[in-house]
């Protein structure tokens, strides 16, 4: 699918076969999150820019390559977002961190923001929004929304699992900004839920049901 990036590797894949199922507790499936996050991350910086550093070895002086995560600002859409940018964060810890609250209401599915934090100069960043689920896309698009009201425009969505209805409006609103999940599943039921799915993510996460 054009401007979609599926994770396929076994080890994304094996821990999300895990994730999806009902039995597996809030600690595991919060460990997993963590884990598989640092996996997705991996990909989703694969093609980052690299700049040289002059550094000694304990042998002779060199120019090594180094990433500039200060350039990198990871934007979680809270709650389940937070779950993936923790992982992130420990693989690049020196990126910056915004918040965006977003929820949406349960009966119309409509996203409802409550709270937007970001680095004052992100219009100079790289930024990787994060949330574990695209479903109908209209959280990830008011996400999207806000960080360019600020002036953002390279622009990144990681998640672990969207619907194709989620992708397609989130491509109709945001044509410019490259989704990448670990999987697309089959569809939304008559709730809005991924199905197959994994159920809701922040719940999942934090017991809340
Ligand atoms: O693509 P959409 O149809 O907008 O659905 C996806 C959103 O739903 C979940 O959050 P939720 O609304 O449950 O928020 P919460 O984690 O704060 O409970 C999920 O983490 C996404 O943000
Ligand atoms: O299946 C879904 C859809 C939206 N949000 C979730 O957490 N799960
Ligand atoms: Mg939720």
């Amino acid at each position: 699918m054009d401007g979609v990036t599926v994770i396929d590797h076994p080890l994304v894949q094996h821990k999300l076969t895990i994730m999806r199922k009902k039995e597996t507790s809030t600690a595991g499936f919060r460990r997993l999150l963590r884990e598989i996050s640092m996996l997705l991350c991996y990909e989703v910086t694969r093609d980052l820019e690299l700049t040289m550093e002059t550094i000694e070895t304990p042998l002779t002086e060199m120019q090594a390559p180094v990433v500039e995560g200060k350039k990198l600002v990871f934007a979680s859409i809270l709650r389940a977002g937070n779950g993936l940018l923790e992982g992130m964060l420990e693989l690049v810890p020196s990126a910056r961190v915004s918040h965006i609250g977003v929820y949406r209401d349960h009966e119309t599915l409509q996203p409802v923001e409550y709270y937007f934090k970001a680095p004052e100069d992100i219009a100079e960043r790289l930024i990787i929004v994060v949330d574990p689920m695209l479903a109908t896309g209209n959280s990830s698009i008011a996400a999207v929304d806000k960080l360019k009201e600020r002036g953002a425009h390279n622009i990144r969505f990681l998640c672990l699992l969207a619907a194709p209805e989620g992708i397609k409006n989130f491509q109709g609103a945001h044509p410019d900004v490259k989704i990448y999940t670990a999987a697309i599943d089959s569809h939304l039921n008559e709730k809005g839920y991924i199905v197959p799915g994994l159920g809701d993510a922040g719940d999942r996460m934090y017991g809340t049901k």
